[in-house]
């Protein structure tokens, strides 16, 4: 009975709820009720110190991922190991293992004394609707930072600027290397893998040392080029004969700076416009390759057709660009010299930063200067014939033959002999894995004596 009074009451309580809320929106205007609203919230928000901020896992019309909350995701993986209770584990390309934390699960950090509180929470999927945009359909996460509000400009200025620095360089570390090749205007992907590292490579150890250090001051350098208003790349021009190490070096590069490598084959992009759209998909840590650059393309006949052009540098490149530019047929046909140096310096100056440019050729003297000028290719290589200093690395990294008598025989020979780098690692790979070092040894010093025979012959 006392039950059967209790829902009669709870009945006529909630059909009174409903009468007044159906009273209040029928002769309270729209406006009187957001006043209303707003009223409450502020009464909330006196009584609640707390401020919250949410990253979401898809921003925008087309639900891209957002860069931010991939970040926060990798900077919480060290705080969730230690706090969280349950934890989702995943490898990364390095191998290590990567923490992050469950749905719902909250962590505590602490900046400069300040304490924030940071949760990982979950939109359940719309299944109500078909949507052609990534992600719409999928479970949605998001970070909520809660702070109080006391701390507001420390959290929202430093904190946050610390957090998505932090996750992104570690990011950066754990990232797989991309290599991209253009085809049919469109960028293809693979996973980078090349072995190359400095360390193996075949090279005069003070050059090798030089360069090193030009990339590693090049990779940290966003402060310096933001304060001398230069955009943030730089470009490397890798001349001399076949064989002596310019791919080798482009992959050694990429390992060093753990860049991705755009690998663009220019007879394939059909006009500028095609090498714009390319050049606008780059992202940036990258290094963007263009090999043999003086058989890509006729990259010299809308120059010598200008009838202005006398000049190797500066201002001549601007005639040169007009002039070509005008040549609307050339333009639309295919890749112009004009093109490709606003590829360099025009739009690719103004998005995105941090990116190597690098040509590689065989006949440096065949390139236009214009196009290989310092400034535009800011660091010109040459990679020559093996020297006695090269020998070492490649003889150390493929066999232990820097005790062996014939060590300084080899010296002589290779400072007379034009033998690339390339010729001397064919030689020194093993053939089979029985074979002995000795007996590899014994065979290039055959080659390059009879290489020194024929060469006294010809002369
Ligand atoms: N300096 C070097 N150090 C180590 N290995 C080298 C070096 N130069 C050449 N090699 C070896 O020779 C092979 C060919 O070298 P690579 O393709 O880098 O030469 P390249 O100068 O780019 O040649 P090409 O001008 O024909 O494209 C490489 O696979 C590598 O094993």
């Amino acid at each position: 009975m006392a039950m059967r009074g209790l829902f009669a009451n709870v009945g006529s309580t909630m059909a009174g709820l409903m009468f007044v809320c159906a009273m209040f929106r029928q002769y309270f205007p729209e406006h009187l009720r957001f006043s209303v609203w707003r009223r409450y919230q502020n009464l909330v928000k006196f009584f609640n110190p707390q401020i919250s901020i949410t990253f979401n896992q898809f921003v925008g019309k087309w639900a891209t991922p957002s860069q931010a909350y991939g970040d926060i995701r990798t900077y919480l993986g060290q705080t969730s190991f230690a706090q969280a209770s349950r934890l989702i584990g995943s490898l990364a390309h390095n191998k290590t293992l990567v923490l992050g934390m469950s749905d719902f699960e909250e962590v505590t950090d602490e900046f400069q004394g300040v304490q924030v509180r940071w949760l990982l929470g979950k939109h359940a999927p719309n299944t109500n609707s078909i949507s052609v945009y990534s992600g719409t359909n999928h479970e949605k996460r998001y970070y909520t930072l809660t702070f109080h509000k006391r701390h507001r400009a420390l959290i929202i200025g430093p904190y946050l600027n610390y957090v998505l620095k932090e996750g992104r360089a570690l990011n950066s570390r754990n990232r797989k290397k991309k290599l991209y090749t253009n085809e049919d205007n469109e960028w293809n992907q693979v996973v980078f893998q090349h072995p190359a590292t400095f360390e193996t490579l075949a090279l005069d150890p003070e050059k090798k040392k030089e360069i090193m250090d030009d990339l590693m001051a090049f990779s940290k350098g966003e402060q310096f080029y933001a304060r001398i208003g230069r955009a943030w790349k730089r470009g490397y021009l890798l001349y001399g004969p076949p064989g002596t190490g310019k791919s080798t070096m482009i992959a050694a590069m990429a390992n060093l700076l753990n860049y991705d490598v755009y690998d663009l084959e220019l007879t394939g992009v059909k006009s500028n416009t095609e090498l714009k759209k390319l050049l606008m998909e780059i992202s940036s840590k990258s290094i963007i390759v263009i090999e043999d650059i003086d058989c890509s393309l006729d990259l010299t006949a809308p120059r010598k057709k200008a009838p202005t052009d006398k000049l190797a540098d500066g201002e001549g490149d601007d005639k040169v660009k007009k002039s070509a530019t005008k040549s609307k047929s050339n333009e639309t046909r295919n890749v112009t010299l004009s093109g490709l140096l606003n590829f360099i310096d025009g739009i690719w100056s103004s998005c995105g930063g941090e990116r190597l440019i690098v040509f590689t050729t065989n006949h440096v003297e065949k390139l236009d200067p214009a196009l290989i000028r310092k400034g535009r290719m800011d660091k010109h290589i040459e990679l020559a014939y093996c020297s006695f200093q090269a020998f070492k690395i490649l003889a150390k990294n493929y066999l232990s033959l820097e005790s062996h008598p014939a060590f300084p025989k080899i010296g002589e020979l290779l400072g007379q002999v034009n033998m690339t780098p390339a010729d001397v690692a064919e030689h020194l790979m093993p053939k089979t894995l029985s074979e002995d070092a000795e007996f590899r040894l014994e065979d290039l010093i055959k080659a390059l004596e009879k290489a020194k025979e024929r060469e006294k012959v010809g002369s």
